[in-house]
């Protein structure tokens, strides 16, 4: 156990996390130079796209230290979002310590607080690391003056680095060996083993990600799950290399990957505990929690001839993803499709995004939500997401909504705007104080339903992109909802209705109306289209008659073109619902959905 070290690197968005992996990866010759990609630890396309790690993923790097010796070193990749924040906790369980990660320009921010709180509450071991040194703006003496002020540590032990040039890997290294207590544990005692992430592979099913604390485990074992006692027998175990590299046995201290047969890594918990069926642990590793969804959607094919075709497709993403949900759900306006649930808004784009480039599929997306718990009128209590699941109001004797607690950093100049956002938001300020001269953290109780759509967006325009954010879940708090309906034609388009705060019905209403008038095309009749709340109107706009049929005079043209145009208007089709009389075009669903700076 003396040569092993598990660590995980730990920083705000975009500080350099990935890169600097990517340079342990090469540097302990894991990936050779002329396979090196990009940030090699980020395997979907779109987290390459987007820059941002979404599934962790760990790997074993072999460095022989200066000290003469050879050592393996554990490296668990964290997700680095705050939609995957328990994630990022079970993975820093499975360390002793973490590098964390500071961009010598933009310094300390909230996600690097947030981390570094996390990491401290685990008792590991934290090794600052000032990154991107070679930028201009890098100010590695301010960095040096917030790690001392903001987190607490002696800035005298913080590496400076680049990691896109390569400079200060290697002492990273040495630190990692020197600095970071090697794991403890009894490799007698009853195994006891944390599954910290999961992932599916087409030819094996799923692939368990384990940290032994005590015992050891080899194939032919029967291990068992602490939380829903289910067993399997262990069909193979093995370490990460770039590829899996399968071992005769895994002990105390070890991380690496188990096969046992398991379908779908749903089977699977992160956090949960593994022991032996034969010879359990007497007790579960601590801090194990599952994991729920907080944003609901429903999400319709636009061809009802898709629906099969999406199930299969959600039923394959989830084999990857244990924190998406979905239930079969029916409009009257778009037919059948799913309520799914995702941990926050990033996650939901990914889904979505995924559906429609990896599965071709177009769809049309309600408003996200949050999940409401009311209290009616006899008593009871229910919790709701869907606004088609909405109960007349009569019944309903109270609502409550799930609030956040933010952290904001941001330079003073912008306390202002950011402040009156925020407020804006029906958010209540809780704390303010400066780190250092000039910059200030800001602890403010927000609704998450309105942190959902645009907060961040809008946070990073008031302050010109200096202010970071992070968040974690509070508590349900009174509140007074409203259920605004939209009316097209008179009819009501369920899949546009939606709960919101009764302050913002009139708003949002409004702003739903006038979206829609402008994406629905004319057609040969006026179209109402208004906002409602019960039965009372709230908002009303009108999409005019068209006075002629401006494509006749094309269908006169010579057959190809003819033929192009009847292709493109089949094309166009499919993006389009009949509602009653009315076609709706998939554009005016997603412009209802939209959030921007004008409100
Ligand atoms: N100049 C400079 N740029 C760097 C350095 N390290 C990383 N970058 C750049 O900073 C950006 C973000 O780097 P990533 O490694 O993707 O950051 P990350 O922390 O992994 O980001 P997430 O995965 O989104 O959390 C990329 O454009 C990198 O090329 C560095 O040492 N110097």
């Amino acid at each position: 156990m003396d040569n092993i070290r598990n660590f995980s690197i730990i920083a705000h968005i975009d500080h350099g996390k990935s890169t600097l992996a990517d340079r342990l990866l090469q540097i302990t010759g894991v990936v050779g130079d002329h396979e090196f990609r990009d940030q090699m630890l980020d395997t979907m396309d779109i987290e390459r796209e987007r820059g941002i790690t979404i599934k962790s993923q760990s790997v074993a790097l072999p460095y022989r230290a200066s000290d003469g010796k050879d050592y393996v070193l554990n490296l668990i990749d964290t997700p680095g979002h705050a939609d995957f924040s328990y994630e990022v906790s079970r993975a820093l369980v499975a360390c002793e310590g973490a590098l964390l990660v500071i961009d010598a320009a933009q310094g300390v921010q909230a996600q690097t607080l947030a981390n570094f709180y996390m990491a401290l509450e685990l008792d590991l071991e934290v090794i600052p690391v000032i990154n991107k040194i070679d930028l201009p703006s890098a100010d590695v003496d301010r960095v040096k003056a917030q790690i001392e002020k903001d987190l607490g540590l002696d800035s005298d032990h913080a590496l400076a680095i680049s990691a896109k040039e390569g400079t200060g890997i290697e002492e990273v290294l040495e630190a990692v060996v020197n600095r970071i207590p090697h794991p403890k544990g009894d490799p007698n005692a009853p195994l006891k083993a944390l599954i910290f992430d999961s992932h599916w592979d087409p030819y094996r099913g799923t692939i368990v990600h384990l940290r032994l604390f005590d015992g050891k485990l080899k194939p032919g074992e029967v291990i068992k799950f602490w939380s829903n006692n289910a067993t399997y027998k262990v069909e193979e175990i093995g370490s990460f290399l770039i590829e899996r590299k399968p071992r005769k046995e895994l002990n105390a201290g070890q991380v690496g990957y188990m096969i046992a047969g398991i379908k779908t890594v749903s089977d699977t918990r992160i956090g949960d505990t593994v022991t032996l069926e034969d010879r359990p642990c007497k007790e579960a590793l601590k801090g194990f929690k599952l994991v729920k969804p907080v944003v609901f959607s429903s999400f319709y094919p636009i061809s009802s001839d898709d629906y099969e075709e999406l199930a299969v497709a959600l039923e394959k993403l989830k084999l990857n993803d244990a924190s998406l949900t979905f239930e079969k759900d029916h409009s009257t306006a778009l037919g059948h499709g799913f309520r799914c649930g995702f941990l926050g808004l990033l996650h939901l784009e990914i889904v979505q995004e995924r559906l429609e480039r990896e599965f071709n599929l177009s769809l049309i997306l309600t408003a996200p939500s949050v999940q409401y718990v009311l209290v009616l009128k006899d008593g009871t209590e229910t919790i709701i997401d869907n606004p088609a699941k909405y109960p007349d109001p009569v019944y309903i004797q109270s609502a409550k909504e799930p609030f956040i607690r933010a952290s904001i950093i941001l330079p003073d100049q912008f306390l202002g705007p950011v402040i009156s956002l925020s407020i804006d938001r029906r958010g209540v300020q809780k704390d303010m104080h400066y780190l250092d001269s000039s910059r200030v953290e800001l602890t403010f109780d927000l609704p998450l339903s309105e942190v959902l759509f645009d907060f961040y967006d809008r946070l990073k325009s008031v302050s010109r992109g200096y202010a970071s954010f992070d968040y974690d879940f509070l508590e349900y708090r009174e509140t007074e909802l409203a259920k605004v309906d939209i009316l097209v034609s008179g009819e009501k388009v369920d899949a546009l209705s939606m709960l919101v705060h009764k302050d913002r019905a009139y708003q949002r209403a409004r702003r739903a109306c006038e979206r829609l008038k402008n994406e629905i095309p004319r057609q040969l009749f006026k179209v109402a289209v208004q906002g409602a709340i019960g039965g009372k109107i709230i908002a009303r706009e009108t999409v005019s008659a068209l006075r002629k049929d401006v494509t006749a005079k094309c269908y006169g043209g010579d057959i190809t073109r003819k033929k192009k145009l009847l292709e493109k208007q089949k094309e166009g089709k499919k993006r389009m619902k009949q509602v009653g009389n009315v076609v709706i075009p998939q554009s005016a669903f997603l412009a209802v959905l939209k959030t921007d700076e004008d409100e």
